[in-house]
């Protein structure tokens, strides 16, 4: 197949039939993957999915073994080159010696409508360490020199795999509200991350890979609910987990004093045993498994590929 038959036309990240092996490792093993501009997408998967190998081949830091990558109709390294895309990666690496000023600097020289320094450094909350050297910063820190370098082209697409890895609480508040106004003027994000909250509070979409390839692409609120099953919470005075556990339709009980939380399979069979049998129970409320079950269902050893 020519690469013209497989670029979908205006699409930010078009990844097409993505192989890429390392020997007999199945990295990335058949994905298909099409990122509308404007759009922000979670890559969540457990360790050794393919998460950065995937970003690793889109960025076109490596060769796939087969399959067609194009970024805004472009390969990547034309897009990287026009100055389309920024990327902040786990291990990039960092001179040292060099002040945070220097190093940002040398990024915004590179493309013709880039950012100054300034501003990068502005963007990603370093102004105020823009004197010191990198060899002098923790890892947050780091990061978020990582994030000024690759806000300095001005991208359209931004790639970060895992970007707040080493950052504190504040860190990583900033790191998401920086993001947040890039965002915000309509450009892209594509971001790896192993904080099922990160995705849920800032993606738009949530691409989940299990084994090299894509075990669900949604909506946060798709993918959750495709965890089968609901937890009740409630209060129930005087009963032990272990005979909660013998409600029909209950698979787990977590429990804190009164308060239980009861995973079900059958949530409407198990609230109305549950109140026949102890009609004591109070403060109840019954929701969805969200995403963290979802994830867990979808990316355990026995889930179906
Ligand atoms: N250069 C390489 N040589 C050999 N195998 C590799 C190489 N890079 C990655 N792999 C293997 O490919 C698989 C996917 O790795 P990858 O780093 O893409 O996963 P990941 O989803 O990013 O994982 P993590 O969450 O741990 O960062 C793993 O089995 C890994 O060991």
């Amino acid at each position: 197949m020519q690469q013209t038959d497989t670029v979908v036309r205006g699409a930010a990240v078009s990844l097409q039939g993505l192989v890429k092996h390392y020997g007999g490792v199945r990295a990335v093993d058949g994905v298909d993957l099409t990122i509308a501009p404007g759009e922000v997408v979670a890559l969540l998967g457990p360790n050794g999915a393919g998460k950065s190998t995937t970003i690793d081949v889109l960025l076109g830091l490596s060769t796939p073994t087969s399959g067609a990558v194009t970024l805004f109709g472009r390969s990547p390294r034309e897009a990287v080159s026009a100055g389309l895309v920024g990327a902040m990666l786990q291990s990039g690496g960092l001179l040292e010696d060099a002040t945070v000023a220097e190093t940002v600097g040398l990024f915004s020289a590179v493309y013709p409508k880039s950012l100054s320094a300034a501003e990068a450094m502005r963007r990603a909350g370093v102004a105020e360490f823009a004197k010191r050297r990198i060899g002098s910063l923790s890892g947050g820190q780091r990061q978020r020199v990582r994030f000024a370098t690759a806000l300095a082209s001005d991208p359209d697409l931004l790639v970060l795999d895992e970007p707040t890895v080493a950052m504190d609480v504040e860190g990583r508040r900033e790191f998401w509200a920086a993001m947040r106004a890039y965002a915000s003027t309509g450009r892209t994000v594509l971001f790896a991350t192993h904080y099922l909250a990160e995705a849920e509070d800032y993606a738009d979409r949530v691409v989940l890979l299990r084994s090299g390839r894509v075990a669900a692409d949604g909506s946060v609120a798709e993918i959750g609910a495709r965890a089968a099953g609901r937890v009740i919470s409630a209060r129930v005075p005087g009963v032990s987990a272990a005979e909660l556990s013998t409600v029909a339709g209950v698979v787990d009980v977590q429990s804190r004093g009164d308060a239980v939380e009861l995973s079900c399979v059958d949530s409407d069979g198990a609230l109305r045993e549950l109140l026949a049998r102890y009609p004591q129970a109070m403060d109840i409320e019954v929701r969805g498994a969200g995403l963290e079950a979802a994830f867990l269902a979808l990316t355990s050893e026995g889930a179906a590929r």
